[in-house]
């Protein structure tokens, strides 16, 4: 086992083949040669083409949800072909296979939501189209804007940047992570906190291993950040205890990092005219307050809310 021939890469490292994903492979091996020192051949990228990069005119919520990310590059690390998985984090599915594991997060990026084609949410012109299939984005813009209309808008970045110009919508929203990652920092209007909640794990790039692969989880747990993690187990804590899946509009921010984190959270109905937040003070590692927070939410659920998420709670 483990016998490689001296050429061999020391990791082969699964990713899709969107730009974005390459771009986070690239960013991925640029942080796990510079720890071990190594040269950049000695980690081998490897893409793999995700069943959710091949139908694109439908949301992700109506055609399987967030495994058609992940179900070709478990194939592949559950059969030993790669040696670990690099994702967005926003993109995982909250219950993962228990054979797997995540030694690594990279240092989270910026996590807010752009708007392109309006510079706030207030500046959006009255009765516009706006182009986005994440459930979350659309009931929080129709909660604040409920005279916007909303048409589903899929595809990788490019893909929707073109589908703005060609006018299929008038607005849209695209991760400020995502456009930074790609080189295009300057698309678009970032919606601050008191404006707009982005999505739990934006930003943040996770790295995946086999659970049984010591020597992997040693290389990759070099390059964990500890702060991203605190916030992410946090807000993935706060989905699992929601029971929420990629239908469900929730909204949360944690922040904080270091010693005393602070978590917000909204969960609307999916025409945005239902609106429920808390908040939660807690240290890293310390769910019981998030727990509470997300029994807090469901007991306070509208009927518009309440189908959305953990039933009889
Ligand atoms: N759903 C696609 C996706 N997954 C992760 C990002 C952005 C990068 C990140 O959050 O780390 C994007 C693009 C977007 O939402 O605009």
């Amino acid at each position: 086992m483990n016998e490689a021939s001296p050429n061999a890469p020391r990791l082969r490292l699964g990713t899709r083949n969107s730009p974005l994903a390459m771009a986070q492979a690239v960013e991925t091996r640029a942080r796990l040669c510079a720890a071990h020192g190594w040269a950049e051949d000695e980690v081998e990228l490897v893409p793999v083409l995700a069943s959710g990069d091949k139908v694109l005119d439908r949301p992700l919520s109506e055609i399987g949800g967030k495994a058609l990310w992940t179900k070709e590059l478990d194939q592949w690390l559950g059969e030993g072909r790669i040696d670990l998985s690099v994702h967005s984090a926003k993109d995982v599915e909250t219950i993962r296979p228990s054979e797997f594991h995540f030694p690594a997060f990279l240092p989270r990026a910026d996590r807010r939501d752009c708007l392109v084609g309006a510079a706030s949410i207030a500046a959006i012109p009255q009765g516009a189209v706006v182009g986005t299939s994440a459930p979350r984005r659309a009931a929080q813009l129709l909660n604040l804007r409920p005279d916007c209309k909303v048409v589903t808008f899929r595809g990788n970045v490019a893909t929707r940047l073109a589908k703005l110009e060609a006018g299929e919508a008038d607005v849209t929203f695209l991760a400020a992570a995502g456009l930074e990652r790609l080189g295009q920092s300057a698309v678009g209007s970032p919606l601050g906190e008191g404006e707009w909640i982005p999505a739990a794990a934006q930003g943040v790039i996770a790295i995946e291993c086999r659970a049984d692969n010591a020597r992997t989880t040693a290389l990759l747990a070099a390059i964990d950040h500890a702060p991203t993690r605190a916030e992410l187990e946090a807000e993935r804590a706060l989905l699992a205890e929601l029971g929420g899946t990629c239908h469900s509009p929730v909204a949360v921010l944690c922040t904080g990092g270091g010693d005393s984190l602070s978590m917000r959270a909204a969960l609307f109905s999916p025409d945005g005219a239902e609106r429920i937040e808390g908040t939660a003070s807690f240290a890293p590692g310390d769910h019981a307050p998030v727990k509470a927070l997300a029994a807090d939410l469901l007991a306070r659920a509208t009927p518009g809310i309440a189908p959305h998420f953990r039933q009889g709670k």
